[in-house]
């Protein structure tokens, strides 16, 4: 029976939903919290004026103690304090991004990382703490939506940012008539109790309608050229930034290093994180709305019958849901809410076996009042469904406007839907999802969206079609490369040697590339090695190319530049993998600037996959496998300018069109 399912076993609230019923905690009580609360209060005057890293580390004279959890008083506090050390960690790594961090300090790492796992979280700036938990009414006695709520803390100050907080909080809000209505519906659904499911249907219909009007309250006032440039950057993780300047993800200093020698590089690159930063696609409501209607979702990028494959039978194949990924970053209990209302919801279901064909048929003939209804009840749950796809609609046009399109204008959208990045929208399993419905709370007029103009109407939204930029566009002088390697090991059958240096395949999205072993293993410094010396050779004496740890940058001098990169990674890859090669030694020695690397055959490693920053173009080169990639801002959110995260989008919503039943 599902009638035991319970929201307050889940910490969602029938008033307040995923939101906390009291409102989070402004301050911390105990005065041994200051270090953290004075920089979390001058947190966008220190960016300011550049002195937030040297308020923190020691070694430029700062100091931040690394203060126990213990005295945090309860839930709240800890939230609290989860919350302003994920904006104070995610302003140290990112604000000078051309100087990223990519340790953090102890003082901000260990209590963070406590923090996190007490609140079965991230240690990672998430949905919850940017807008579950960082939010304050104006008039305490006035209503919780959108003209009585403000953020407590953003990384920019901005009103943009504070929006971008309340509306997704504010689509969480709106949708809790149906958080309150579920028990009962699923019970509604054990007893067979059609007219009460179908109450739940209607009830759930009218809240969903409003919905992609309240998205869209967006544009009111957030503004897509600061998201994109300024508050996006802040949200991002450690996962996937190899392009960004953090190939290895990001070191928990006093935690992830701890007993580690400093000189076993090795081992600290291993102990790096690799978290995706906040997202909306952590609010746990959007994810209700598809368990509760049971629509389904996939691997992210498979071919249609493959998915469903996915689907039934082997759990290898159901990796790669990048929704299900998304939990792990939402608060244990709400975790565990999704998880048990997918085992305990069977709503679609119910529907579907009210509603066949065969069986309205008969009541046609027999109860006209029953076909009626269960009719009413088939094309209820279908115009639920379709205004879920339609909230996917208006999303995606709001991340081709705020993502997309600002990407082509500052020239960082590189195209091409065959992008050899792989996606972050393919991790994790493929959630087990049916359904349930009940009686249902009014609806709750908090949070009701305002008229806005429709979407088609705002001025410059680029069509996606429009979006899309031409993938051969030659580079010009001046734009810049940004080269990162990363290798793998793949099968040797399947490491065919290409005849030219420039082969173009994109190895497929599902590929997982994992960080590169560590740079002083012999196989990546010479790796590097020939990169560096075959660039100079091939750019020609003109590139003065600057050299980071595993990254350099190129002038681009001409149009064949893209090609001449991988031309150098090919051949450079190839001197160092292939050592049986006619031409090659078995183990080749390669001399440069004093330091000698010698490649060693042994090495499990045979692949490299060459990070490319380069403002037009996308190449994905394999040989065996060299891909040129493009760098962007955000690689969760902007993997090639955005079009892959519309492409994931659009798989969404067409598994929502799944949904309808016919
Ligand atoms: C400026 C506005 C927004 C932008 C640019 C944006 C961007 C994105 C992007 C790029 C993704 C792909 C996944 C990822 O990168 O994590 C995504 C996913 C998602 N976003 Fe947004 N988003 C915006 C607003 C919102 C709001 C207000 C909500 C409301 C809850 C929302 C809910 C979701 C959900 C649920 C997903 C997962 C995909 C799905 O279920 O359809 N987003 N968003």
């Amino acid at each position: 029976m599902s009638s035991a399912f319970r929201l307050e076993d889940y910490d969602v609230s029938p008033i307040t939903g995923f939101l906390p019923e009291q409102e989070p905690a402004r301050r911390l009580a105990d005065s041994y919290y200051t270090p953290w609360l004075v920089l979390n209060e001058d947190l966008q005057a220190l960016q300011l004026t550049g002195t937030l890293r040297a308020r923190v580390e020691e070694e430029k004279g700062g100091h931040l103690p690394v203060l126990s959890i213990d005295r945090l008083i309860d839930e709240r506090e800890r939230r609290w304090a989860y919350t302003i050390l994920g904006f104070l960690a995610h302003t140290y790594v990112w604000c000078d991004r051309q100087h990223v961090k990519t340790s953090l300090p102890a003082g901000i790492a260990v209590p963070w990382v406590q923090l996190a796992h007490a609140l079965e979280l991230q240690p990672v700036v998430s949905c919850a703490s940017v807008v579950l938990w960082n939010w304050r009414k104006l008039d305490p006695q006035g209503p919780l939506d959108l003209t009585n709520v403000t953020s407590l803390q953003t990384f920019t100050g901005s009103t943009d940012e504070t929006w971008f907080y309340l509306i997704t909080a504010a689509v969480e809000a709106h949708a809790i008539p149906i958080l309150r209505a579920i028990p009962a519906m699923l019970t509604a659904i054990d007893t067979q109790d059609t007219r009460a499911v179908l109450a739940f249907l209607h009830e759930m219909r009218g809240v969903l309608a409003d919905l992609p009007a309240l998205l869209n309250r967006m544009y009111e006032h957030c503004d897509p050229h600061m998201f994109y440039t300024k508050i996006h950057a802040f949200l991002t993780g450690w996962s996937n930034q190899a392009a960004t300047g953090l190939p290895h993800g990001l070191l928990y200093k006093g935690v992830d290093d701890v007993g580690v020698d400093p000189n076993d590089h090795a081992t600290l690159i291993a102990r790096h994180r690799t978290h995706a930063g906040g997202s909306a696609a952590q609010s746990s409501i959007v994810q209700v709305l598809d368990i509760v209607l049971g629509i389904q979702h996939y691997p992210t990028g498979q071919p249609r019958d493959q998915r469903s494959i996915a689907s039934q039978n082997d759990p290898d194949l159901r990796r790669g849901n990048y929704l299900v990924a998304m939990r792990a970053y939402m608060p244990g209990p709400h975790r565990r809410f999704l998880e048990d209302l997918g085992r305990q919801c069977h709503l679609r279901a119910f529907v579907q076996d009210q509603g066949a064909p065969e069986i309205l048929a008969t009541l046609r003939r027999t109860d006209t009042d029953e076909a009626c209804l269960r009719e009413d009840m088939l094309t209820t749950y279908n115009d639920c469904v379709g205004h879920v796809r339609r909230f996917r609609d208006a999303h995606i046009q709001m991340v081709t406007r705020y993502v997309v399109s600002p990407a082509r204008k500052s020239g960082t959208a590189t195209v091409t839907n065959s992008t050899a990045l792989p996606t972050p929208y393919s991790h994790g399993e493929r959630p087990r999802q049916n359904m349930t419905a009940a009686p249902v709370a009014s609806h709750d007029p908090a949070w009701t969206p305002k008229a806005t103009p429709p979407v088609d109407s705002i001025p410059s939204t680029p069509t996606e079609k429009s979006a899309q930029v031409s993938p051969h566009l030659p580079p010009t002088a001046g734009d810049e490369f940004f080269l990162s390697v990363r290798t793998r090991t793949i099968p040797t059958s399947q490491t065919s040697i290409p005849s030219s240096s420039a082969s173009t395949v994109a190895p497929s999205e599902s590929e997982d590339w994992p960080v590169s072993p560590p740079l002083d293993s012999p196989v990546s410094r010479f790796s590097l090695s020939g990169l560096r010396r075959a660039a100079a050779t091939w750019i020609s004496a003109k590139a003065s190319p600057t050299f980071e740890t595993d990254s350099f940058t190129l002038p681009a001098r001409n149009a064949s530049t893209t090609t001449t990169i991988n031309a150098i990674a090919a051949s450079t890859f190839m001197g160092a993998m292939t050592p049986q090669s006619e031409n090659r030694p078995s183990s080749r020695r390669a001399s440069e600037g004093g330091e000698t690397a010698v490649s060693d055959p042994s090495s499990p490693v045979n692949s490299l996959l060459v990070v490319a920053d380069q403002p037009q173009q996308q190449q994905a080169v394999k040989s065996p496998a060299v891909a040129v990639m493009p760098r962007t801002g955000r690689q969760e959110l902007l993997g090639s300018g955005g079009t892959s995260a519309i492409k994931f989008l659009k798989q969404v919503r067409d598994e929502t069109t799944e949904g309808l039943l016919h």
